[in-house]
C-alpha cells in the first residue's frame, strides 16, 4: 500500500500518517496516556450507543448546518486545537485553517501551534477560536490573548485540564522533542531539557504552565478579554455548574484526547450529565473519539451543539497537508448528512434524545 491509497473514511487516513510519518511524531499524535485505557474507551463508548431511526419523513433536504457562539457553521463539526501541526506538514497550522474555512467551519488555534498566531490569521478567512493555556508568567499568556483578538479571533477556549502534562510513554520511550514554540519568541524560551532523558514536553510543562489556576481565575481572564469564554475539559456536572457560576460563555467536555487523565470517562458517556447541568444557558460542545458521522449525530442527540476532532485533522493533514484535511472535513460532513437522512432528521433540531438508546436503556428498549 503506498501513499496513492485513497482513505474511504478518516480511519484511513490515520493508515496513511502512520505510512507516512516519522515513529516519534506518529506516536505523539495517536497516544494517549498511561494504559491508553481512556483512548480506547473514547471510540467503544460511541459504540455502545444505538440509533433509533425514523422512516417516512421528508429527507429530500438535508441541512446540516447549525450556529456556535452566532457564528453560523456548515455541519456540527469544528477543528480542535491541537499543537505542532508543522511535525505532520510543513505548511502546518495555515494549511488547517485553509481547510477549515473553505469548509465553513471553526477552527480552534492552539496556543502551542507552530506557525503564529499572525500567520494563521493573514493566511485566509474564516471564523477561528484561540485555544489558551495559562503560563505561570501571566503577562505571556495576556499578551497571546491580546493578539488573538487583535487578529480577529472569535473566542478564547481555556483548556481545563492540564496543570501537568499526562504520562505519555510512548512520548517518553521515544525521548520526544516538542521544537521551539515561534509564539513565544521574544518572550519566554519553549526549550526544555528532559532531567529524566526521555520526552522534554513533560520538562516543558513543569516548567510553564501554572499548576495554581483555578476557578476564581476565570475572573482574570475576563478581565483581559472582551471575547467570549469556553472551558474545554469538564467532565462532571458538578464542574459544568462551576463553569456556569464562573460565567464561561460555553463548555468543552472533552478528556484531551484520552492524553492527561487515564481512566477518566469516555466524553460521549458523560456528555448527558454535562448537559443536564447545563439546561441549555450556554453551549456544550464534546470532542473525543468521533470518527463516524453517526458518531456526531449520537453527540447532537445527547444535547452537544457541535464536535469537535483532533486527530482525524492531523492524520488529514500529515497524508495530504490541506486536501487531507478537508477530505476529512467533508467526509465527516457527508456521513452526517447521511445519517441524518436514514434517521429521518432533516434538520439538527429535529435529532432528538430518542433518536438514540444508550446501553443501560437496553432491557427498557422502546424499539
Ligand atoms: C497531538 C495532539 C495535540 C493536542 N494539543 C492540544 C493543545 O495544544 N491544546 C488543547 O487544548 N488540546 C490539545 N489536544 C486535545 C484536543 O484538543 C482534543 O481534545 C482531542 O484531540 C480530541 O480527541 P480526538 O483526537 O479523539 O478527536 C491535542 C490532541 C492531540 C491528539
Ligand atoms: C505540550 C502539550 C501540553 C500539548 C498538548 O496539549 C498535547 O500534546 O496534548
Amino acid at each position: 500500500m503506498g501513499s496513492e491509497f485513497e482513505p474511504v473514511n478518516v480511519n484511513g487516513f490515520q493508515e496513511l500518517a502512520k505510512q507516512l510519518l516519522p515513529k516519534m511524531y506518529y506516536d505523539y499524535f495517536a497516544g494517549g496516556a498511561e494504559d491508553e485505557h481512556t483512548l480506547k474507551d473514547n471510540l467503544k463508548a460511541f459504540s455502545r450507543i444505538m440509533i433509533r431511526p425514523r422512516v417516512l419523513v421528508d429527507v429530500s433536504r438535508i441541512d446540516s448546518s447549525t450556529t456556535i457562539l452566532g457564528f453560523k457553521i456548515s455541519s456540527p463539526v469544528m477543528v480542535a486545537p491541537s499543537a505542532l501541526h508543522q511535525l505532520a506538514h510543513l505548511d502546518g497550522e495555515v494549511a488547517t485553517a485553509r481547510a477549515a474555512a473553505a469548509c465553513d467551519t471553526i477552527m480552534v488555534l492552539s496556543y502551542n501551534s507552530m506557525r503564529t498566531i499572525e500567520e494563521v490569521a493573514s493566511s485566509c478567512s474564516g471564523i477561528r477560536f484561540f485555544q489558551i493555556y495559562v503560563y505561570k508568567r501571566r503577562d505571556i499568556t495576556a499578551q497571546l490573548v491580546q493578539r488573538a483578538e487583535n487578529n480577529g479571533f472569535k473566542a478564547i477556549v481555556l483548556t481545563a485540564d492540564t496543570p501537568r502534562l499526562g504520562r505519555r510513554e510512548a512520548d517518553i520511550r521515544n525521548k520526544m522533542v516538542q521544537p521551539e514554540l515561534k509564539n513565544f519568541e521574544g518572550l519566554i524560551s519553549t526549550k526544555a531539557d528532559s532531567e529524566t532523558g526521555g520526552s522534554n514536553l513533560q520538562a516543558f510543562v513543569d516548567g510553564t504552565f501554572d499548576a495554581s489556576l483555578s476557578w476564581k481565575d476565570i475572573q482574570w481572564l475576563k478581565s483581559i478579554t472582551k471575547l467570549p469564554i469556553l472551558i474545554k475539559g469538564v467532565l462532571t456536572h458538578e464542574d459544568a455548574i462551576l463553569a456556569l457560576d464562573a460565567g464561561a460563555d460555553g463548555i468543552i467536555v472533552s478528556n484531551h484526547g484520552a492524553r492527561q487523565l487515564d481512566y477518566a470517562p469516555a466524553t460521549i458517556s458523560v456528555l448527558e450529565e454535562v448537559v443536564n447541568a447545563v439546561r441549555g444557558k450556554i453551549p456544550v460542545l464534546l470532542d473525543g473519539g468521533v470518527r463516524r458521522g453517526t458518531d456526531v449525530f449520537k453527540a447532537i442527540a445527547l444535547g452537544a451543539q457541535a464536535v469537535l476532532i483532533g486527530r482525524p485533522v492531523i492524520f488529514g493533514l500529515a497524508a495530504k497537508g490541506e486536501f487531507g484535511v478537508k477530505r476529512v472535513l467533508r467526509m465527516l460532513k457527508d456521513e452526517f448528512e447521511l445519517s441524518m437522512a436514514l434517521a429521518g432528521c432533516p434538520n439538527l433540531r429535529d435529532i432528538t434524545r430518542r433518536h438514540v438508546r444508550m446501553e443501560q436503556e437496553k432491557r427498557q428498549s422502546m424499539l
